[in-house]
């Protein structure tokens, strides 16, 4: 019997793909429990991922050398692309479905100011119910299509209070209160063709590419409403409230979400550059008030999200413009 992680006890639930050990049980039969919980690590194996990915390359005839996922309401980042060749979710095998209004639910994978990109328009999150590794699965397909570059972006509260609706935030930092609560994409048994068990996460958001950024956002003249901040990545769906944006505030956290961390993990641990933008679509109050404005809602964060998506679009494709001249 296989005495790893993987297949053994309750957490065990292999599915017959990963384990090396032949005399491995049946998954979860010890037991006799008829839902296993199945480890998050082992719910997409590295040959499932390596299907989905040999899928869109063949299908696209392309190895892109970025992949941006869009934030809520930006999916006119993937609109950007060049000879677009798209791939519906529901029609790419093993992969998941997007819920949430202001994600469409396509891969589009093409080329922009000269580069090859691959674009979530459309990303999963925690509350739709997808567990971690399967909200950042498409992180690791990127990769095995050849991508290098992550391009990650969201909506998300301004908590800092220098931030104004419709400012954006190159983040440098996050704080991960899912992890805090004991939850990661990486949790389960580690395949090391991705990465190492224990990956650091100092340095995750590239410092080059940021800096580039900056100097990007004064040549267009909205240097004023570009900071340099730390996201945190909250369950969601719900919002927060006052007290948690307090706590959140004495963290050091400027800006709020409930994406983006979980990907930026997944890609860090399979070595992938990482540039990450929240774009401030509400504020976030931290004092108590009886003003309905105050209050966040998916109407406004989409509205904001169409009004800027302009500056957004020139943002990420002057940056592409840069990093693929410089690789030419
Ligand atoms: O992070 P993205 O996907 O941009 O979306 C953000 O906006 C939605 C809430 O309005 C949440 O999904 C939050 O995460
Ligand atoms: N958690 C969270 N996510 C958001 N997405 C856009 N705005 C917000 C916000 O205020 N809080």
């Amino acid at each position: 019997m296989c005495s790893r992680d993987c297949c053994s006890g309750p957490g065990g639930s292999n599915r017959g793909n990963t384990c090396s050990d032949k005399k491995g049980a049946k998954a979860g039969s010890l037991t006799g429990e008829k839902i296993i919980p199945t480890p998050q690590s082992l719910l997409y194996p590295y040959e499932v991922i390596e299907e989905i990915a040999d899928f869109i390359t063949k299908g696209s005839g392309m190895r892109p050398k970025i992949g941006i996922i869009c934030g809520s309401g930006l999916g006119s980042l993937a609109d950007m692309i060049q000879d677009p060749k798209i791939f519906e979710y529901e029609k790419i095998p093993n992969f998941p479905v997007s819920t949430v209004e202001g994600h469409a639910g396509r891969l589009v994978v093409g080329t922009l100011e000269g580069a090859t990109v691959m674009a979530m328009q459309g990303r999963f999150h925690f509350y739709e119910g997808y567990p971690l590794a399967k909200c950042s699965m498409p992180v690791r397909v990127m990769k095995l299509c050849g991508v290098e570059y992550l391009f990650a972006t969201n909506a998300a509260g301004g908590i800092n209070p220098r931030f104004a609706v419709g400012d954006i935030m190159l983040m440098h930092d996050h704080v991960n209160m899912l992890g805090f609560a004991g939850n990661s994409p990486l949790q389960g048994p580690n395949d090391p063709r991705f990465g190492p068990r224990f990956p650091a996460l100092v340095n995750s958001y590239n410092k080059d590419l940021i800096n580039k950024a900056i100097e990007i956002a004064k040549a267009m003249g909205i240097e004023s409403n570009i900071h340099v901040g730390v996201y945190s990545c909250l369950g969601g769906p719900n919002y927060e409230t006052i007290a948690e944006l307090k706590a959140l505030r004495m963290m050091g956290v400027d800006a709020v979400g409930m994406s983006t961390v979980h990907e930026v993990i997944t890609a860090r641990h399979c070595d992938m550059k990482v540039f990450a933008f929240s774009l401030i679509t509400n504020k976030c109050a931290t004092e108590y008030s009886d003003k309905k404005d105050d209050e966040a809602n998916h109407d406004e964060v989409m509205a904001v999200a169409k009004n800027r998506q302009k500056a957004c679009c020139e943002l990420v494709s002057r940056l592409i413009r840069e990093i693929h001249l410089a690789s030419a």
